[in-house]
């Protein structure tokens, strides 16, 4: 068996373990105390004493508000962050490659965030990402994760919920959707399902990615979605979330991957949704925040992954509730439906009225992300003790939106101020939670591509 020196453990850290023990986990091996020499520890002791360090490091944080000190500390420190996200973007030029294979990512992460916080971009910056993303479009359509390389499905996703988020007319006229559409055909598997590139793996993300795209740049027809909902639907597990493939376990990534999916095909009715809301439900900690998977740590990033699943508007779904013409929303699955409108139940999912709430604790939610994910000196982390990214950071900001708004009847109506924790000026602009846009920059090409 392998094994690791207890002794290695660095002394801050067991000095957090050793303050108090955590709330609820089963201590079955003691921290080791200086007195008994370099005793070793088995590989899953040691993972047993780094998650309870890390669950007490969370609970010392929100244990520690007092009820004066709230409004200082739940603040949303929008400056640091703007400018954290706006550095990170001086990063992309050609000289860095730390992440070259997701250089589109990076600017959707950090384009989305500064959109969330309703920072606009220069107008020379943004008509260099348009180049830059231009120099990642594929000849035979799609985009790669840099300049020349294969077009992959992700960034694809990526380079067009930037372009869409950036909404100049020269960004959304940049890509080419005929081409575009070739590319997705060409990732369709015979299964119903898509492959992440040519020869590449066939999972839920694949699917939630081509049919995202497709949907949002109004090319979605019915060869694309053929098929697919059985894919999907063999994929969601007898726990009611959804696997990455068949026979997986249910993740949150995938479960929102899954369920946003369907809903944008108008098969959101053929899952077993009552069992699907339950998984989801449970997956919100005493934390505060979301798990990704049963009997995992909280993580930042399934503020929105599990969050968009649990809001008010996907409950809509989720619940049964009925919309304003009375029929049960997203129920039927008519191909012939498809063909008189495919792509717009992106658009219709944001008009029908909300009578439920969220079935998550929306509060504890943005609890958990303006004290334990939020740095101050900017930029967003999965929990106390990790580093800030720009991954974490986009999808915190997306998940403290979806948060605030989750009461709200009407997503482009401001929340009530009981909706938002901290000081109202910590409200964010709102996202369309299918496709992780901001609201009125998914408005905006909507009405530029639904006119071609
Ligand atoms: C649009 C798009 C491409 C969406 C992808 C969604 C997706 C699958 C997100 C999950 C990513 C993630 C944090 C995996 C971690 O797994 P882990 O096993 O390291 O973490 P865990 O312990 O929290 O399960
Ligand atoms: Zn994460």
């Amino acid at each position: 068996m392998n094994e690791v020196a207890g002794g290695s453990l660095p002394r801050s850290d067991s000095s957090v373990a050793m303050e108090s023990s955590p709330p609820s986990s089963s201590t079955s091996s003691p921290p080791p105390s200086p007195s008994d020499g370099p005793r070793r520890l088995t590989v899953t002791q040691l993972e047993q004493l780094k998650v309870e360090e890390e669950v007490f490091e969370i609970y010392r944080i929100l244990r520690g508000i007092a009820p004066h000190t709230q409004s200082f500390m739940l603040e949303l420190w929008r400056d640091t962050h703007i400018e954290f996200l706006t550095r990170g973007l001086g990063l992309l030029g050609p000289s860095y490659h730390v992440l070259d294979a997701n250089r589109p990512w990076l600017c959707y992460w950090i384009i989305h965030s500064i959109a969330l916080l309703g920072e606009p971009l220069h107008s020379e910056l943004e008509d260099s990402v348009v180049e830059f993303l231009s120099h990642c479009e594929d000849k035979y359509g799609g985009y790669g994760g840099g300049p020349g390389q294969m077009p992959h499905l992700a960034t694809t996703y990526a380079a067009v919920n930037t372009l869409v988020t950036l909404g100049s007319d020269m960004a959304l006229s940049s890509i080419n959707r005929a081409n575009l559409l070739k590319f997705l055909l060409r990732m369709k598997d015979s299964s119903g399902a898509f492959r992440m590139h040519d020869g590449g793996e066939i999972d839920v993300r694949a699917c939630y990615t081509a049919i995202s795209v497709a949907s949002i740049l109004n090319v979605l027809d019915v060869e694309l979605v053929k098929d697919l909902g059985n894919y999907i639907l063999s994929c969601q597990t007898y726990e009611g979330g959804i696997a990455g493939e068949p026979g997986s376990e249910a993740h949150g990534g995938y479960t929102f991957c899954g369920l946003a999916a369907m809903i944008l095909i108008n098969e959101a009715d053929r899952l077993d949704l009552p069992s699907l809301v339950d998984w989801v439900a449970s997956r919100q900690g005493v934390e505060c925040g979301f798990q990704g998977r049963v009997n995992k740590l909280v993580d930042g990033c399934y503020s929105f992954w599990q969050a968009s699943v649990a809001c008010n508007k996907s409950c809509n779904f989720t619940t049964g509730e009925t919309g304003l013409d009375g029929n049960l929303c997203g129920a039927g699955t008519s191909h012939a439906k498809i063909e008189g409108g495919l792509s717009d139940f992106g658009f219709s999912f944001m008009e029908k009225q909300t009578e439920c709430g969220p079935l998550f604790q929306s509060i504890a939610l943005q609890q958990y992300i303006l004290l334990c994910s939020q740095v101050l000196e900017g930029g967003f982390k999965d929990k106390p003790g990790k580093q800030r990214d720009f991954y974490h950071s986009c999808y915190c900001l997306s998940g403290l939106s979806v948060s605030q708004y989750s009461c709200s009847k009407d997503a482009s109506v401001p929340p009530p101020t009981r909706a938002v924790l901290g000081p109202y000026a910590n409200l964010l602009e709102s996202v369309h939670p299918l496709y992780n846009v901001v609201l009125n920059k998914y408005y905006k090409s909507h009405e530029f591509f639904s006119c071609l």
